[in-house]
């Protein structure tokens, strides 16, 4: 009966760390760390809306990963769900352009240092879980990196 919105929040790893967000806004939520996200249009599928909130909030180019198991309740009609998320290769550096005015790669003893909302503890807790932690390519598809100023020689 009620309607429940999907809020996607990204687990974005890169090179063994994750990012967090700290939020300006709304007041209540600011000065907060979350996985950067945002709410599913209608029409819209999750992995979708994932990228395009990553690009407008962060500027990045971005591709959705595995869905982490479980949601999480916000506030009604909200439930926060987690996608793994990888920069593509040629990404720009994620900056806080829209929603937060703090962004922190987290090592993996790290993760824990900043004060994340409540309801993204658990989410970030399975998310690790999940990912099989933030060890060596733990979330890493082979090629997926390149080597920054390593040209492929084209074919002799
Ligand atoms: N993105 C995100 N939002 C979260 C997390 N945890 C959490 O409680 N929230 C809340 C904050 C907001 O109330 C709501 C998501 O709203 P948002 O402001 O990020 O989404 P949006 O960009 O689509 O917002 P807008 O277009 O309505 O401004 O979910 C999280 O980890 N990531």
């Amino acid at each position: 009966m009620s309607e429940r919105i999907v809020v996607v929040g990204a687990a974005l790893v890169d090179d063994g760390r994750l990012l967090a967000a700290r939020r300006s806004a709304p007041v209540e939520l600011a000065g907060r760390w979350e996985l950067p996200g945002g709410k599913v249009e209608p029409g819209e599928t999750a992995d979708v809306a994932l990228v395009r909130e990553l690009r407008e909030e962060l500027g990045v180019d971005a591709e959705a990963g595995e869905r982490v198991p479980g949601e999480w309740p916000l506030r009604p009609p909200y439930v926060l769900h987690v996608w793994a998320a990888r920069l593509l290769p040629g990404s720009a550096a994620p900056k806080p352009l829209q929603d937060h005015d703090a962004l922190r790669w987290l090592g993996p003893g790290e993760i824990w240092d900043v004060d994340w909302l409540d309801q993204d503890v658990p989410a970030v807790r399975q998310a690790l879980a999940h990912l099989g932690g933030l060890g060596p390519g733990a979330n890493e598809a082979p090629g997926a990196k390149e080597v920054p100023g390593r040209k492929e020689a084209p074919g002799a």
